[in-house]
């Protein structure tokens, strides 16, 4: 590669955390952060899942470490902080949607989805991005969803989590940039993962929202490579405080 391009994408002498790094968008960006030169860390529930993803990402040459952790629990979280040592790249990935109509949500399961999809970032980041700030460099990168902006599919406890999580995007970047550390917000279209799984078995449902793709086409975790090798390294160092929409075009109506 030449050494210009090294300069702005390489991840040589980085440490990633990506949370639910053993599965589908998390473990396509572990993958892209290790290939670029960062060592990994992934954080997720299950030992089995993180194992097998971690022999993968150290097939590709990536120096890797797993933690168990089920991020709902708050205690979890701080052995996570405790554990992982020092991180220069965290990736707010791990997610949980309870897809019900509005009326029938419970409080259990509003809780839970804020628990993993905003107060587990929220965590992490009051122990890391100070650190990255006092070293002067870091990355926060945190997975939103087309829900941070509009409402879809019966999954308002969802929506409320991703809305909120782009809204503590900008609260970091406002805390933190002034220290070199860039934090944003990556929007996905729809993309197939077990996450989806429940949407992808309703008849005809995914052939409908590919339509709603300018691309014609749903996404895959790999479409997620290159938005997260560029948030997480120097290309990106003028960018913060944004939502980068990675979604073929995605629209809502
Ligand atoms: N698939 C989509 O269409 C889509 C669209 C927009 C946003 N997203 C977001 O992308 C992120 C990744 O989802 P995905 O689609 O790759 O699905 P996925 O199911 O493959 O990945 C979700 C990951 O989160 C982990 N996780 C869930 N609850 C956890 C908990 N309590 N503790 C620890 N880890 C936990 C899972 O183990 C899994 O590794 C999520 O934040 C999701 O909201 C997905
Ligand atoms: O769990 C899900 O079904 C997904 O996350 C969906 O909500 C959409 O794919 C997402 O909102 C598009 O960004």
């Amino acid at each position: 590669m030449p050494h210009y391009l090294q300069e702005l994408f390489s991840l040589h002498g980085r440490r990633a955390l990506v949370t639910g790094g053993s599965s589908g968008i998390g473990h396509a960006i572990a993958e892209a952060l290790g290939r670029a030169g960062a060592d990994v860390v992934l954080v997720a529930r299950r030992p089995a899942e993180l194992d097998q993803a971690a022999g993968h990402l150290r097939s590709h040459g990536v120096t890797t470490t797993c933690i168990s952790a089920d991020l709902a629990d708050r205690d979890d979280v701080q052995r996570v902080c405790d554990t992982a040592g020092d991180i220069d790249i965290l990736v707010n990935n791990a997610g949980n949607n309870i897809r019900k109509p509005m009326a029938e949500l419970t409080t259990d399961d509003y809780e839970l989805t804020l628990a993993v999809n905003l107060t587990a970032p929220y965590l992490l980041g009051q122990h890391y991005g100070p650190r990255m700030a006092a070293r002067g460099w870091g990355r926060i990168i945190n997975i939103g969803s087309q829900q941070s902006v509009s409402a879809f599919g019966d999954s308002g406890a969802y929506g409320a989590a991703k809305a909120g999580l782009a809204g503590l995007t900008r609260s970091q970047a406002e805390a933190w940039s002034p220290s070199g550390v860039c934090v944003n917000t990556i929007i996905p279209g729809f993309v197939l993962t077990p996450l989806t799984a429940p949407a992808q078995a309703v008849p005809g449902r995914i052939e409908a929202l590919a339509a709603r793709h300018m691309l014609g086409r749903n996404g895959v975790p790999a479409d997620f490579a290159g938005a997260a090798v560029f948030l997480a390294g120097d290309a990106s160092a003028f960018v913060t405080g944004q939502m980068l929409f990675v979604d073929g075009g995605f629209f809502v109506h």
